[in-house]
């Protein structure tokens, strides 16, 4: 038995009103780190945020972001919540992902001074120095030149931060560290591109830039 019409009396179903391109869905892996802030600059960038804690959202993601946070945690969490496998085949399917400090460790196919067990996903090739700047109390703001990103130099937060030792002929050297400090740091690599994988050493999301999201936003557009 129906009540009142039926569908076909009304004619044809109509979705929501089209208003403009369809905002890509962009995951952030939210099992430990600066979660919040990822997807505010994500929003801010035109992309629809998720936090990812589950493999059903990380299937459903068009990309991902890695916070900063504690790469040898999210490690442990990654392989805890069943997560980390399909990561691992969803960046070798193509899957766009950026990774902030931590997450830039993550992105590492190597790391030098990790924890004895510390995994990372890998993909992009290269090799990073954990806390290579020095302890928390050796974290600083500097302004740099970042290819790929218009409108000048980029304030950029490095928290006990990675650098990048060496990288692979696939992978595009985006930023350094300013030359004419007298540290150890001058000259470093901190920002890289392979494919459809960006990693920074340094917090993009917390300087209210939002330049490098927008840079992902595009990568996970194209
Ligand atoms: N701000 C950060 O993400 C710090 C990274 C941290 N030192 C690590 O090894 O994972």
């Amino acid at each position: 038995m129906t009540c009142g019409p039926s569908a076909s009396e009304y004619g044809p179903v109509v979705g929501p009103v089209y208003d403009g391109p369809v905002k890509p869905s962009i995951g952030v892996l939210a099992l430990q780190g600066d979660v919040r802030e990822h997807v505010s600059a994500l929003e801010q960038s035109g992309a629809r945020a998720v936090p990812v804690r589950r493999p059903a959202e990380l299937e459903a993601v068009d990309g991902l972001v890695l916070p900063g946070g504690e790469s040898t945690t999210i490690d442990k969490l990654l392989r805890i919540f069943e997560l980390r496998d399909l990561l691992v085949e969803r960046i070798g399917q193509g899957l766009p992902v950026y990774g902030s400090c931590a997450g830039m460790i993550l992105l590492a196919d190597r790391v030098i001074d990790g924890s004895h067990d510390q995994q990372t996903v890998g993909g992009i090739e290269m090799t990073v120095r954990r806390n290579a700047f020095g302890r928390q109390v050796d974290s600083f703001e500097t302004n740099l030149e970042m290819a790929g990103i218009a409108g000048g130099a980029l304030p950029a937060t490095f928290i006990r931060a990675p650098w990048v030792e060496e990288v692979g002929t696939g992978v595009e050297i985006l930023a350094r560290v300013p030359d004419g400090r007298d540290d150890a740091a001058a000259g470093r690599i901190v920002a890289v591109r392979q494919g459809a994988l960006l990693a920074t050493s340094f917090h993009p999301e917390i300087t209210g830039d939002a330049r490098v999201h927008e840079l992902f936003v595009t990568i996970v557009k194209e």
